[in-house]
């Protein structure tokens, strides 16, 4: 097959998802495309024929399933019999259905998910797990699964040859629920610059008041921590430390990536 379109579709609130995908897709080689679906959806549908083009589509992995917000961008998402790759990165605990989910997502919209892989990436609720992944190693392996999709899709041209792997993960899907670690402001340190207000995938922050959080509509992402040029916002519960402290000592044993071909 000569792909010469790579379509990046992603949901990355604190950059690791983003991170694993680019490495994915320059490996493979081609005319990059991305769709940043964090923030918005696509603006108009993504059809994509089978003939020249592919998708890799990422997603963070939140309690087991993909966000509710990147399941709803990709049923805007269609292929026809078009290879796809699909992604998932965690915090180091677990994927749980969220690789599966992915995979019967695409499978329904018309794509032939011909390989799948699970990524690890810094937990964006409690950081010292997985603190600095990906990492160089991790990279490395998502480049070389980038490669081996390459190959793949060279290996099945003129041919109906590639695979349909089983991954891990069970039907039905986890069921979904919200975590209650919602990160707000300081006001000794916060100047208002209203980047986390802007950079918000949930818009649970305003503008009159950057400092508090919408907790109805916030999904704990973590984007607003990292985006702050001040430091000001983390999340200030009281029963964070504890959590914190319990979830660090669980799940600190270092995972590694796994792929399904
Ligand atoms: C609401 C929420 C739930 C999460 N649930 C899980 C989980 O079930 N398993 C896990 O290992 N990591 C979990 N994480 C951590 C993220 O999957 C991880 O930090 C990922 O790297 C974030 O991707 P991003 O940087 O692209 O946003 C969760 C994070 C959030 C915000």
């Amino acid at each position: 097959m000569n792909i010469t379109d790579i379509h990046v579709v992603y949901f990355s609130a604190t950059y690791t998802t983003r991170t694993i995908v680019r490495e994915i897709a320059k490996a493979i080689g081609g005319n990059i495309i991305e769709h940043d679906i964090t923030n918005a959806l696509p603006e108009s549908e993504i059809r994509l024929s089978g003939d020249n083009s592919m998708l890799i589509v990422g997603a963070p992995v939140y309690v087991g399933r993909i966000p509710e917000a990147a399941a709803e961008a990709l049923k805007m998402v269609h292929g026809n019999n078009t290879p796809a790759v699909a992604v998932c990165v965690y915090g180091n605990r677990d994927y749980d259905d969220a690789l599966l989910e992915i995979k019967d997502t695409l499978n329904g919209n018309g794509f032939h998910t011909f390989a799948a892989g699970a990524f690890i990436g810094r937990h964006c609720i409690f950081p010292k797990v997985a603190e600095g992944r990906p990492d160089a190693a991790d990279l490395e392996k998502a480049a070389a699964f980038g490669k081996r999709c390459a190959q793949l899709l060279a290996d099945a041209a003129g041919t109906d040859a590639l695979g349909n792997p089983e991954v891990k993960g069970n039907r039905p899907y986890r069921e979904a629920h919200k975590v209650p670690m919602c990160p707000t402001g300081d006001k000794n340190t916060c100047t208002k610059c209203m980047t986390c207000v802007r950079l918000c995938p949930a818009g649970a922050i305003s503008e009159s008041d950057p400092c508090s959080t919408d907790t109805s509509k916030c999904i704990a992402c973590g984007r607003c921590v990292v985006v702050c040029p001040h430091g000001s916002r983390a999340i200030y519960l009281p029963a964070y430390a504890e959590a914190a402290a319990k979830f660090t000592a669980a799940f600190s044993a270092r995972r590694e990536p796994e792929t399904f071909f």
